[in-house]
């Protein structure tokens, strides 16, 4: 049956009934079903653990979040905005993909993809800069889960290479959807609230969550001139990120955050000698300070830079480039 499938998120136990039956009931899986391994990385709120399910030996990176902490911190807002997020993007191998999320008297917990390989960042910082043939890959690759999140009503708004980790085959996944934008469904009219049920927050933590601003480097202009964001601000992160494999730094970086938010707005930003044509055409039609006039996602898949990139099922299933 399809919980076999799911079987990440369910387990059997086998119980006696009342009449001394043998009966196999399904349960959710609780944390006690894994063996906790490694500490993978620490958040502000949060601790992620490698972890093994006792039952199928398969292995998950599981988030924990401490409540009271998160409580005290007002975050209960972005929680549950990550929870509903990743549980409307689990039919992409771009992005992680949430199992379950799980809970007792003092955690919370978020059941993921294990990515094995590290963030881009990491090992954007061993190479130097990437050559134009693993800034298409990865490109590429971020491109097509960005245009799947989108298609699910999903704007990611804090994308950098920070937030795309790596499996163990060196392919990407998104993360970190705590801050994330879901677009009000045009078919659903006025279906109920937006609050999510068992979480109680005030309108105060809503307008912050709005409200919110991503990492200045590759924050958009029209976030900065309070607006909000859309669709569009994704993609200008993403020009900054093609920009950023390339040369090795953001395009837009300064001593503080308020001076690197003036050369945003004033566009103030040049290429170093040598920048790839191609990857420049691109770079300056998605660094764009009106974000209608910024390249939509099937211009920039139809981009000269993207030429010979297999779109679809086959990016997810060839060997990426040796990082050279
Ligand atoms: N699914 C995952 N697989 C492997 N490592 C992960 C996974 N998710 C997160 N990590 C690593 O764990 C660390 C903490 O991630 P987490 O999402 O909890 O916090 P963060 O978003 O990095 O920090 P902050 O909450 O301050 O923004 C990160 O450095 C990340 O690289
Ligand atoms: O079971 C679900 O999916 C819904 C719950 C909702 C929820 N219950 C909470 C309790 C606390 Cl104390 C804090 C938050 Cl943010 C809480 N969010 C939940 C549990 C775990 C996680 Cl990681 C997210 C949301």
């Amino acid at each position: 049956e399809d919980w076999r499938e799911r079987g990440a998120a369910m387990s059997t136990r086998q119980e006696v009934d009342s009449s001394g039956q043998v009966q196999t009931r399904l349960v959710k899986k609780g944390v006690k079903d894994f063996n906790f391994g490694r500490t993978l990385g620490e958040g502000s709120y949060s601790t992620v653990l490698a972890a093994t399910d006792r039952q199928n030996l398969k292995e998950y990176a599981i988030k924990v979040l401490d409540k009271r902490h998160i409580i005290k911190e007002k975050k209960v807002k972005y929680v549950n905005i990550e929870r509903d997020t990743l549980n409307r993007l689990t039919e992409h191998p771009g992005v992680v993909r949430l199992y379950y999320t799980s809970q007792d008297e003092r955690s919370l917990y978020f059941v993921l993809d294990l990515a094995s390989g590290g963030e881009l960042l990491g090992v954007l910082k061993k190479m130097g800069t990437f050559d134009v043939e693993c800034t298409q890959f990865y490109g590429a690759q971020i491109l097509d889960s960005v245009a799947y999140m989108h298609s699910r009503g999903v704007i990611h708004r804090d994308l950098k290479p920070e937030n795309v980790l790596l499996d163990r085959s060196m392919h990407t996944k998104i993360t970190d959807f705590g801050t994330a934008k879901i677009l009000p469904d045009p078919k659903a009219h006025g279906a109920g609230n937006n609050i999510t049920p068992g979480s109680p927050i005030d309108g105060a933590e809503e307008d912050r969550a709005n409200s919110f601003v991503g990492t200045a480097e590759y924050v958009s202009p029209e976030l900065l001139n309070r607006s909000n964001a859309c669709k569009a601000s994704d993609l200008w992160a993403f020009g900054c990120i093609i920009y950023q494999l390339l040369a090795g730094r953001p395009p837009f970086k300064a001593a503080n955050e308020y001076l690197t938010f003036q050369k945003i707005l004033n566009l103030e930003y040049s290429f170093p000698d040598g920048f790839p044509a191609a990857a420049r055409d691109l770079v300056e039609r998605l660094l764009v300070l009106e974000p209608a006039n910024r390249l939509p996602v099937d211009h920039i898949m139809s981009h000269e830079f993207f030429d010979g990139v297999q779109w679809g099922k086959e990016l997810w299933r060839q060997k990426p480039p040796r990082l050279k």
